[in-house]
């Protein structure tokens, strides 16, 4: 399998001199094309932090990060927006479309910043808006669009670039449970068919039973990692039970 990202040594410290909190502690992580990875842990555990480094958004205090083998870590800020625009995607809790832009100039935006020719960006808005079951929305505004339909519309933004890893923060945070059923069926879908790497912060163990493999982080430590070899739901099942095993500060996870 070929390696997308590894970290070596992760670390990220907060405060200063005699009021240090480390939230990210000494995390060494191989993530593999086509994976689909679950980031889970307690409230203050670190995960988002880590997504923020692995996704390069923060920088890390100290330790590396490669990308398809390059250190990101000697990079300049310019170099690494521009890498950043051109590999990586993110989808949030909260969406993140831009309200005065139809669906099908959100979907389109990463690319149209980066200059691509408009028949292409034209090709690719329509074959992810089928894929992702928007073809009838894109003349419509975010305001008008259903939760899960927004972020279905954030998804699909974050593959246009076409990037190596996606990134996705609580993406089921802000939706009914029907909604968040579609949206992991869609992810799992886009990650068989289009062999996409995803990483998934979540909270919710049903979320997480769609990964095909699980980080728990606690103290800015791995604590627990689970690979899926059964069906979802029996996967949904031994999450479970790794939290409740894992007692205090997670049964807000359950
Ligand atoms: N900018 C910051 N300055 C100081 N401390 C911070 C900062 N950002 C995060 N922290 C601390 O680092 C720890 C990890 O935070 P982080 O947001 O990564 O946790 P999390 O696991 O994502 O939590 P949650 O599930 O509640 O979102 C927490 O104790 C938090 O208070």
């Amino acid at each position: 399998m070929d390696l997308v990202l590894e970290t070596k040594n992760l670390k990220k410290e907060y405060g200063s001199k005699g009021m240090v909190f480390t939230a990210v502690d000494n995390i060494d992580l191989n993530v593999y094309k086509g994976e689909f990875l679950g980031i889970m842990g307690p409230s203050g555990a670190g995960k988002t932090t880590l997504l923020n480094m692995l996704s390069t958004i923060d920088r890390p205090t100290s330790g590396e990060i490669y990308y398809e083998g390059k250190n990101i870590g000697h990079m300049k800020n310019r170099e690494l927006s521009i890498f950043r625009r051109n590999n990586v995607g993110f989808i949030f809790q909260d969406f993140n479309l831009l309200d005065s832009m139809s669906v099908e100039d959100n979907i389109a935006l990463p690319l149209a910043l980066s200059k691509v020719d408009s028949k292409e960006i034209k090709d690719k808005v329509k074959r992810l808006s089928k894929f992702f079951g928007l073809d009838d929305q894109l003349r419509k505004y975010p305001y008008q669009l259903s939760g899960g339909q927004k972020q279905r519309v954030a998804a699909a933004r974050a593959l246009i670039t076409s990037p190596s890893v996606v990134f996705a923060d609580e993406p089921t945070g802000a939706l009914d449970s029907k909604s968040s059923s579609e949206l992991l069926q869609c992810f799992s879908r886009m990650n068989q068919e289009f062999n996409t790497t995803v990483i998934m912060v979540t909270h919710d163990a049903f979320a997480a039973s769609y990964c095909k493999r699980i980080l728990v982080i606690k103290d800015g430590k791995i604590h627990a990692k689970l690979d899926k070899d059964e069906t979802r739901k029996e996967f949904f099942k031994r999450i479970l039970d790794l939290l409740a095993s894992m007692g205090g500060g997670v049964d807000e996870l359950i």
